[in-house]
């Protein structure tokens, strides 16, 4: 189970088994009347060797709590750690290697170095780091992901579904502890997103990885094994082996809790949400 994990007293280190663990994870952006609380002291344990995916309405605090699991920014207040290491507190350079070194990435945009090779936007930050990729393990995933016969070609040349693939090879080289994916299927079409969702699934059945993905789309989320819920800053729910139905239906009630603020005058300038939490 991933998940607000109450039985765990803050402040261990995490146990076997957990990926990156969060506890009283608190981000808030701005201070004074301006001040937001994007994330309100969230406890959160990402588990090893699953796909979980964050959904929430806009503005929930998704990509911000991926920013701050990933070491990506800094938080208000808490604790975060990647396996047994409490990220919380590490220098920039620290962080930097331990992004490097641990995490794996894809984003919506790919971001992918035109002037490379899609071999060599694979190996880059393995290059950077001064590392070697396990050769076989190299050969694997680029079959894992079709791309043996555009390994020469440049971003320009390939599909945003090829692109996706390279930036998802990119990520599974180093054998990370973990991979964050930032709606990946965000610039796809729908076949494109389903192959990218059945190679992140791939990677963690067949490869053994961790995924965590942020997605506004019940189908994708549906490819994962756990989807948790945010809602203005908090872990509000979560959902095992989810359904696009079942998520589309738990959005749903976001949606109405939004309409039925709106309806009262209140949150009308889209801060409704945030001022009644605090309030
Ligand atoms: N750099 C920033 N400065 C100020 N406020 C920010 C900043 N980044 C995020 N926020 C605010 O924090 C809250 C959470 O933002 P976040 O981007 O994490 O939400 P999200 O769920 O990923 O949204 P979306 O689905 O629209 O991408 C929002 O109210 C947002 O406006």
């Amino acid at each position: 189970m991933s998940t607000p994990a109450a039985e765990h007293a803050p402040g261990l280190s995490p146990a076997d088994g957990v990926a990156a663990r969060a506890r009283g994870l608190t981000k808030a952006y701005g201070s004074g009347e301006t001040a937001v609380l994007a994330l309100d002291s969230v406890d959160v344990d990402v588990v090893r060797g699953r796909f979980t995916a964050v959904m929430g309405p806009s503005g929930s605090g998704k990509s911000t709590l991926m920013h701050c699991l990933a070491g990506l920014d800094t938080v208000s207040a808490g604790q975060v750690w990647l396996g047994d290491t409490e990220i919380t507190g590490l220098r920039e350079r620290e962080l930097t290697q331990l992004r490097r070194d641990r995490i794996g990435f894809m984003f919506q945009s790919f971001n992918l170095i035109p002037t490379l090779s899609a071999a060599e936007n694979i190996t880059l930050p393995m290059d950077i780091a001064g590392r070697r990729p396990d050769p076989a393990w190299l050969e694997q995933v680029i079959d894992a992901l079709g791309l043996r016969d555009r390994l020469r070609h440049r971003p320009a040349q390939l599909s945003g579904g090829q692109q996706q693939r390279v930036a998802c090879a990119r990520a599974l080289v180093s054998r990370p502890e973990l991979i964050f994916a930032d709606e990946p299927t965000g610039n796809l079409d729908s076949r494109a997103g389903l192959e990218v969702l059945g190679f992140l699934r791939q990677a963690v059945d067949e490869l053994g990885q961790t995924v965590v993905m942020v997605t506004h789309d019940p189908g994708a989320a549906a490819h994962s094994d756990l989807v948790l819920f945010l809602a203005d800053g908090r872990i509000v729910d979560e959902m095992e082996r989810p359904t696009a139905e079942a998520v589309l239906e738990r959005m749903k009630r976001f949606d109405g809790v939004r309409a039925a603020v709106e309806d009262t005058g209140r949150g009308t300038d889209g801060t409704g949400a945030d001022g009644e939490r605090r309030g």
